[in-house]
């Protein structure tokens, strides 16, 4: 079943420790296991962990990226529609 978050939630998701979190539209992403697989590298993830990065998402990637990977790792949708 897909979880709810509130950005707040989404927010205390940005260490290891919690898991990290990132925001892409209104889908929720849990990349704590993808930071070594990620072509751009963990330090980038880290650095926007527990926020919303759909813009630098939208920056760097198409939407093959989000068919391909999205559904391994996304945990869930945001509450509220998020303000850009
Ligand atoms: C769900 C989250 C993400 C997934 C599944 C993902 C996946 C990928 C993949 C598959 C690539 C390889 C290039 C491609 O196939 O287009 C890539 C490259 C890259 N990603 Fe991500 N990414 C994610 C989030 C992010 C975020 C949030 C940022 C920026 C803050 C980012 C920055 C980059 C950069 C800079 C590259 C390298 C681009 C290049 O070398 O031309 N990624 N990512």
């Amino acid at each position: 079943m897909s979880k709810t978050f509130t950005a707040k939630e989404v927010g205390e998701h940005k260490d290891e420790q919690n898991g990290l979190y990132i925001i892409v539209d209104s889908g929720v992403y849990d990349v704590t296991n993808f930071l070594d697989e990620h072509p751009g590298g963990a330090k980038i993830l880290k650095r926007v962990a527990g926020k919303n990065a759909t813009k630098q998402f939208w920056k760097y990637h198409g939407k093959n990226v989000l068919e391909k990977y999205g559904s391994k790792l996304k945990v869930g949708e945001l509450a509220e529609t998020a303000k850009l």
